[in-house]
């Protein structure tokens, strides 16, 4: 689905990441743990495309990334890109929008009922706690059905019954076909990854990798 080939990111002349080369599966979980400054989030931004590698490329089904791609990729960072002054609705409204959801009022419904904030929809994003907002920025991404999701600490600030949900959701994505990377502090809280990614000081290392096949057989 995404291939990373000595990808590299360089920044005022300071190595950020150094060349990876990387191959993530359809339908695969991968989790990316390492300390804080590591790199983790320089290495989705990476995959998401958002920044360009500096040396060596990155392919989604074998060709270079092009702006159908960026459709197909939801990407939830720490900070939460939503509009605060605007309900929840209006927000997932004017980001299905841009990504040309059909059926958007639907789609909204569904996610909002998957990820149980159907009760906030009124609400100004600004009044939400920050399990809320986790949550509906999660369903930010998934209006177009990505099939590449990329997630830094999307259970950070969330409790263990809302945690529980949001595994819940990633694991229906992964089982129907969407490749899924989260970045966590905790490894303990995703211990369904079919691969564990370390980054380093800007190294990363795959630690352990399951194909799907391999998975499949093992059950
Ligand atoms: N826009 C930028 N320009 C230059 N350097 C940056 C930029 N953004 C991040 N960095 C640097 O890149 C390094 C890796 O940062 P990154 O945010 O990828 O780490 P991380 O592993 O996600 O950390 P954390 O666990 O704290 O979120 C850090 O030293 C950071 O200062």
């Amino acid at each position: 689905m995404i291939e990373l080939r000595r990808a590299s990111i360089i920044r005022n002349g300071r190595i950020l990441l150094y060349p990876v080369n990387l191959t993530l599966e359809c339908g695969v979980l991968a989790m990316v743990t390492g300390p804080n400054g590591a790199g983790k989030t320089t290495l989705l931004r990476l995959m998401a495309g958002l920044w360009r590698p500096s040396e060596g490329e990155i392919l989604f089904d074998g060709q270079r990334p092009s702006v159908q791609h960026r459709g197909q990729i939801g990407l939830v960072l720490q900070e939460s890109m939503l509009y605060g002054r605007l309900t929840v609705q209006e927000n997932l409204r004017f980001f299905g929008g841009l990504y040309r959801v059909r059926d958007l009022d639907d789609r909204i419904r569904q996610l909002a009922k998957e990820l149980h904030f159907e009760r906030r929809l009124g609400d100004p994003v600004s009044v939400l706690s920050k399990g809320y907002t986790q949550r509906v920025t999660l369903a930010r991404a998934l209006l177009p059905n990505p099939r590449l999701l990329l997630l830094d600490e999307p259970f950070d600030g969330l409790d263990p019954g809302v945690r529980g949900l949001v595994k819940d959701v990633l694991a229906l994505r992964v089982a129907e076909g969407t490749t899924v990377v989260v970045v966590t502090h905790d490894p303990e809280l995703m211990p369904n990854a079919d691969m564990q990614i370390l980054v380093n000081r800007g190294r990363v290392t795959v630690v352990s990798s399951e194909t799907r096949a391999s998975r499949d057989r093992a059950r």
